[in-house]
């Protein structure tokens, strides 16, 4: 087609005939002034009711007769009244639906898009729009012209919306050039496009295999992947083998990249004790910082070697207990050192010892914090001291995402006021978490960090209890003795058989911990009356928050995918009035248990009390409230805050009657149920089977063979961590 040969044909769009996703093929009803004209064309994804100027030509389909198909179209952002009303009510900016779209052009008329975009906080004057809904508008408002553009340019290499809404969120209107350059860029950890897929777009870019961004973007992946594992770092040889298959070039010149970058700091590469490492710097800084810290803790306030023995007999005849030695010994530590560590199983007395803890240095004029890394544990350290307890991230005062990490308001330069931290759950505790909060207390704050070492470690990368323990370095006491109480429940005594690799008792029949014997085969059934009937008649549980299935796997037949997709269908079956939405794999239906499967600081929240704040964690635990499907948005009651999601953001949820152990760490449930398949040695292991155990506070059942219990027990494969904290700690304090 000639240039010259082009019409412009300039209109709004009245209605999207017809849309196809792959290919942007799409027909529309443009009107020109009164007259509707037919288009076709690539026109990429439009909105009804906005304005467009299409070039191309007018043309007769055999069928559907005079035609205009258009060769380009550009939008235009509609001008008046009515055209705003139609594109904002037909689902444009998600956040508004027709009635509040009524509203708010009621309110600006004409002016309405620029005061969305330019003076977004007059929205909230608007009835029914508060000023978190505002900035939800204005955010979504601002993505929605961005990453068109980018969405057009990204969808010929069949990259995702999801990618390219998170590409702009990073490079703004500059992604198009980055990706040109160096589409690698699209791989870091804040965007997190497989290597693959940008590998891609360099190869139909043409760009040089053995480019140096190529190679550095092959080893930050590898060490990403690592910290996605757990891991803080690898070793230099293992890394090498490891991006040499990824990228197909030589060791040379994997090697002379990382030269380079360990010369830029972009990469550490270090010779600590007897082999070789390379970290990404966060990493690398993260655990230097700690350990330099932990050691001006250590060392800059003296054990005073006064004696708290008076103290702490008062507070027994007091309160009418009696410590036993170590929890003595725990007080007084606390009380005396600038950093200690407590630990100790199920029913230990550890919640016991923190409350004299507390106690003593309350009486002392101190001011203590309390804080938990997850907001179950938060809430329950504050049931159970009558202090308030919050998560880490609220103590911190997060404030806005940087990529995928938070950053805090309480940080070196602003630190918390405060005398005392305790720390609950502290094996739950990540590197980069622990050093945001070594950064926001002052030196001379006294820290005590709780926790059951042989939890599994933290779900982020690190492995900070045990090294912390490990180091030998900082003040340590571990609680053994089992109390009264808590030995007569079976949950925790079985749980330190376990845990000392002995196969619990699973004969008793009246306590609080059943085995019940089932065929592979009848399992998953087993598992779907007891949530469905059996536990909701016998125990007035609920289905929903009361019991919890814990698979140690996501695959196979008694996997939390395949589980949940069976307690779904008996516990929230489809139903006329329970709208659905499909996200990939996952169909949510109002009413589901779903959870958040990544940290999102975004996720704007307003809890019951009318406190508005953003962010939900990776593990928190909801029920969908409600779909509305016109304004693409659905909303989770977390306990007692409720967010909204866009539906592009249902990729970051999963069904949850069934999750992995992993996922529930931190959190206690009235009942656990945990179906045990075949073995598979890498996720039936000793550590794995206690935490799923310990996580049960009233009923404890699990179903499968007992040889697969057996094997659990008997399987002591510790989840092993490459990090260098114990051996910095260790140079820092005695170096
Ligand atoms: N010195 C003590 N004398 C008598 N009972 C105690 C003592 N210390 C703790 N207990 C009791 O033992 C039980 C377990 O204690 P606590 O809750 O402090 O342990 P925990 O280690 O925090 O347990 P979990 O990790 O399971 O929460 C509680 O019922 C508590 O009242």
């Amino acid at each position: 087609m000639q240039q010259e040969e082009f019409t412009v044909l300039e209109g709004t769009v009245e209605t999207i005939v017809y849309h196809n996703d792959d290919s942007g093929f799409t027909v529309i009803e443009v009107n020109c002034g009164g007259e509707l004209i037919t288009a076709v064309g690539e026109l990429g994804s439009l909105g009804e009711g906005e304005e467009v100027r299409l070039m191309g030509q007018y043309a007769t389909h055999a069928s559907y007769g005079s035609q205009f198909r258009a060769a380009t179209c550009e939008v235009k952002l509609p001008a008046t009244a009515g055209a705003i009303l139609k594109y904002l009510s037909a689902g444009a900016i998600k956040g508004i639906g027709p009635k509040t779209a009524r509203k708010i052009v009621e309110a600006f008329g004409d002016k309405t898009l620029e005061i969305i975009e330019k003076q977004p906080e007059l929205l909230s004057e608007v009835n029914g729009i508060s000023q978190s809904k505002a900035k939800q508008i204005e955010n979504d408002f601002k993505k929605v012209f961005g990453i068109r553009t980018v969405m057009a340019y990204l969808k010929r290499f069949n990259i995702t919306p999801y990618y390219c809404i998170r590409a702009w969120k990073k490079f703004g209107p500059m992604t198009i050039d980055v990706v040109n350059e160096n589409p690698f860029a699209l791989c870091s950890d804040d965007i997190g496009l497989a290597f693959k897929a940008t590998d891609e777009i360099s190869r139909a870019l043409s760009l040089p295999t053995d480019a140096p961004a190529r190679i550095l973007a092959g080893i930050q992946y590898e060490l990403s992947a690592a910290n996605r594992n757990g891991h803080t770092c690898m070793l230099y040889a293992k890394l090498v083998e490891r991006a040499q298959q990824l990228l197909d070039v030589s060791t040379d010149e994997i090697e002379n990249v990382l030269y380079e970058q360990n010369q830029a700091q972009t990469i550490v590469t270090e010779q600590i004790g007897d082999a070789e490492y390379v970290y990404l710097p966060q990493y690398y800084d993260a655990e230097r910082f700690i350990a330099c810290r932990l050691s001006l803790i250590i060392k800059s306030i003296p054990d005073t070697m006064k004696s708290y023995d008076e103290d702490i007999s008062r507070l027994e005849a007091e309160k009418g207990i009696h410590y036993e030695r170590l929890q003595k010994k725990a007080i007084a530590m606390a009380l005396s050192n600038g950093i200690t560590v407590l630990t100790g199983g199920p029913g230990t007395g550890k919640t016991t010892t923190i409350m004299g803890i507390i106690e003593l240095y309350k009486r002392m004029g101190k001011k203590v914090l309390l804080a938990a890394p997850t907001g179950r544990a938060a809430k329950r350290m504050s049931e159970l001291s009558g202090y308030e307890a919050k998560t880490i991230h609220r103590l911190l005062e997060v404030e806005y995402s940087k990529g995928d990490q938070p950053s805090f308001r309480r940080n070196s330069r602003n630190p918390l006021n405060c005398d005392v931290i305790i720390i609950d759950e502290f094996s739950m505790v990540d590197t980069l978490l622990f050093e945001s909060l070594l950064s926001a207390v002052r030196l001379s704050c006294r820290i005590v960090l709780v926790g059951d070492s042989d939890q599994l470690p933290s779900v982020g990368a690190g492995n900070i209890l045990h090294d912390l323990i490990q180091s030998d370095c900082v003040p340590t006491v571990t609680l053994t003795e089992i109390f009264r109480q808590a030995a007569q429940s079976l949950i925790v005594t079985n749980a330190h058989d376990i845990i000392n690799g002995e196969v619990p008792q699973i004969e008793v029949k009246d306590n609080d911990f059943f085995f019940i014997k089932r065929d592979l085969d009848q399992i998953a059934q087993t598992v779907v009356s007891l949530c469905r009937d059996r536990l909701p008649k016998a125990y007035a549980y609920s289905p929903l928050w009361d019991i919890q299935v814990l698979c140690p796997s996501r695959q196979g037949e008694l996997g939390t995918a395949a589980l949940n997709s069976k307690l779904q269908a008996s516990i929230n079956p489809k139903q006329a009035d329970r709208p659905e939405v499909k996200s990939g794999p996952n169909l949510f239906r109002l009413g589901d248990k779903v959870m958040q499967i990544r940290n999102n600081y975004d996720i704007i929240w307003t809890r019951d009390d009318g406190e508005n704040g953003a962010g939900v964690f990776n593990g928190d635990i909801g029920i969908i409230e409600s779909i509305d499907r016109p304004a693409q948005l659905l909303t989770i009651r977390f306990d007692d805050r409720v967010a909204d999601y866009t539906f592009d953001q249902l990729i970051e949820l999963e069904l949850a009657y069934a999750i992995t152990v992993h996922k529930s760490q931190g959190s206690e449930y009235e009942a656990v149920i945990i179906p045990l398949a075949k073995p598979m040695q890498n996720l039936y292991y000793r550590n794995l089977l206690y935490t799923a155990v310990t996580r049960a506070k009233k009923l404890l059942i699990i179903l499968g063979a007992p040889e697969t219990l057996s094997y659990m027990v008997g399987n002591n494969r510790k989840t092993y961590r490459y990090t260098n904290l114990q051996q910095f700690i260790t140079d820092e304090v005695l170096g």
